[in-house]
């Protein structure tokens, strides 16, 4: 399949998906048990947007555990990270994503302990397909520390053709497993 027909199916998968709640609470309590998790003091991460898994109960136990949260804002496509408290204001992109408005302090991806990836469709390997902006191939080029997605059983794919700029995630975690990628 072309990743753009990957996109499409998924996001069929995902809009026609049962027991989403259940699933992402499952999806959660095994996140918190992987030890990239837990070392971790500071994250980055997505605020999910239409049908991605939520990412809502992510940010709140980081916060409660004392880890430092980034969040991405796209700036002339390149992807900048800021960080992210309980008390930001944010700003909704044309697309719908929400993102850290102007008075946010930027942190560099670099200085970030695991960096969670968002996705459309995963292979085991951990190659990814997202939205198609390239953004995280390029963020992720001179990323040392762990990266993980969370993603549902469903958007895991059996095989597409990876490109030379595709950057691999170390480990996704699924309602049903965590696959170590790398
Ligand atoms: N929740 C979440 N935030 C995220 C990402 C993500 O996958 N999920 N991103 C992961 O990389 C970045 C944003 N990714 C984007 C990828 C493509 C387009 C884009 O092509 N927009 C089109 C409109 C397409 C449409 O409306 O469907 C455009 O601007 O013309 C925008 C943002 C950063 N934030
Ligand atoms: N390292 C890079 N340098 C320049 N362009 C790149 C690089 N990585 C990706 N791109 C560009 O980004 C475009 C989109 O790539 P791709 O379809 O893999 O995005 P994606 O992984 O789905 O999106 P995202 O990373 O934002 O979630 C490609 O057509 C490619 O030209």
């Amino acid at each position: 399949m072309e990743k753009q027909e990957i996109r499409q199916f998924i996001t069929h998968q995902l809009n026609t998906l049962d027991r989403r709640q259940q699933r992402e609470q499952q999806i959660y309590d095994r996140l918190f048990t992987v030890s990239a998790w837990e070392n971790a003091r500071s994250i980055a991460v997505t605020l999910s947007f239409r049908n991605e898994c939520s990412t809502d109960p992510i940010i709140e136990k980081a916060w409660e555990l004392g880890k430092q949260v980034v969040i991405p804002k796209v700036v002339q496509r390149e992807m900048k990270f800021f960080e992210y408290l309980p008390n930001s204001r944010l700003v909704e992109t044309t697309m719908g994503i929400r993102e850290p408005d102007d008075t946010a302090v930027e942190r560099s991806l670099n200085t970030i302990d695991l960096c969670l990836v968002p996705g459309r469709a995963f292979m085991r390997n951990g190659f990814r397909v997202g939205w198609g902006g390239g953004f995280y191939d390029r963020a992720l080029i001179d990323y040392q520390e762990s990266t993980l997605a969370v993603a549902f059983e469903c958007q895991l794919v059996p095989a597409f053709a990876v490109e030379s700029f595709d950057r691999p995630v170390d480990q996704i975690v699924t309602e049903s497993e965590v696959i170590l990628c790398r």
